[in-house]
């Protein structure tokens, strides 16, 4: 696996693929690699010929207070990661490579409405930094094919709507949430936690569950079940972020007479902020 940190670098070693015939997927990530990112270039390499990562801590994602500066980030052990699946390059621009005129000049791309529920209100301006991250890597990298997490499952909403609204070239392919072995979804910021957090936190996708559960029985009464689920989460340790029965179609919340729904869900312990989901097919 061959290591860039240049767009100029990136750009000639990616010319030189396709014009071997090779097609090339994107794997966007922030580092501090885990058994899911694994995943997503697992699923890329069943997809493309040759396969990009890219190691980026987006900071126009972040808000003010937020852990931008403690992110973790673990170069090495990433690489190491990344040689093992048998990616084929790692792309790990600067800052200034990035954002050449500063963060402040910089051209972003807004997805309307979706950027401003759940996460997007929690995170101010966090689907803007996103989708203009996504948008320049997705430049930067040309890809026929781009995978992300369904555990992000709002930001996959907000990259499928940008690439078809720009008329982007690139297919968006989703892989499923990789969890541990008590079903607690596998992030990064699980790393922020204690031996007794990370217990706690199982909670969180086994309310989801639970509440999936109960609508799959008939239950639809979301208002008593998104109560409910609140409840056990702060029962659990969690403080509450969000909690939503939402439509699949465009992430609004849900009515009884919807049959394709996703439980969406972001709550605190300690100092991490959570994200989960279920998706229910009625
Ligand atoms: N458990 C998981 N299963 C599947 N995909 C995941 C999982 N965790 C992260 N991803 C995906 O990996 C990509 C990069 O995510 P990122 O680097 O932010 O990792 P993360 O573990 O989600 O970190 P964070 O804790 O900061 O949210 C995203 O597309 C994200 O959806
Ligand atoms: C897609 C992404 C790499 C953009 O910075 C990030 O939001 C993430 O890691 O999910
Ligand atoms: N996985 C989403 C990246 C973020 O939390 O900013």
């Amino acid at each position: 696996m061959k290591t860039i940190h240049t767009l100029e670098e990136l750009r000639q070693n990616l010319a030189q693929e396709r014009a071997r015939g090779h097609n090339i997927g994107l794997v966007p990530t922030m580092g501090n690699l885990h058994a899911g990112h694994i995943a997503l270039v697992q699923q890329a390499k069943e997809n493309a010929d040759i396969i990009v990562s890219t190691i980026f801590v987006n900071p126009l994602q972040f808000s003010a207070g937020e852990d931008l500066d403690k992110y973790p980030r673990t170069l090495q052990a990433d690489q190491e990661k990344l040689e093992a699946v048998g990616c084929h390059y790692l792309f790990v621009p600067s800052e200034e490579e990035v954002y050449p005129d500063g963060r402040e000049k910089q051209t972003m791309v807004e997805v309307p409405d979706v950027s401003d529920l759940y996460c997007g209100a929690s995170r101010p301006g966090h689907f803007q930094g996103v989708a203009t991250i996504v948008c320049k890597l997705f430049g930067m990298v040309q890809p026929d094919l781009a995978i992300f997490g369904a555990k992000d499952y709002q930001q996959l909403f907000v990259i499928r709507k940008m690439t078809k609204d720009l008329s982007l070239p690139i297919t968006i392919q989703g892989s499923p949430i990789v969890r541990n072995e008590h079903g607690l979804a596998l992030s990064s910021r699980n790393g922020y936690l204690s031996e007794e957090q990370l217990s706690a936190a199982t909670a969180l996708n086994k309310t989801l569950k639970a509440t999936a559960h109960a609508i799959e029985q008939g239950n639809t009464d979301f208002d008593a079940l998104v109560e409910a689920a609140q409840l056990q989460l702060e029962a659990a340790g969690f403080q509450r972020d969000y909690f939503v029965i939402a439509r699949q179609s465009d992430l609004l919340a849900a009515s009884k007479d919807d049959t394709k729904l996703a439980i969406l869900a972001a709550a605190y312990i300690g100092p991490a902020r959570l994200l989960d989901n279920q998706v229910v097919n009625l």
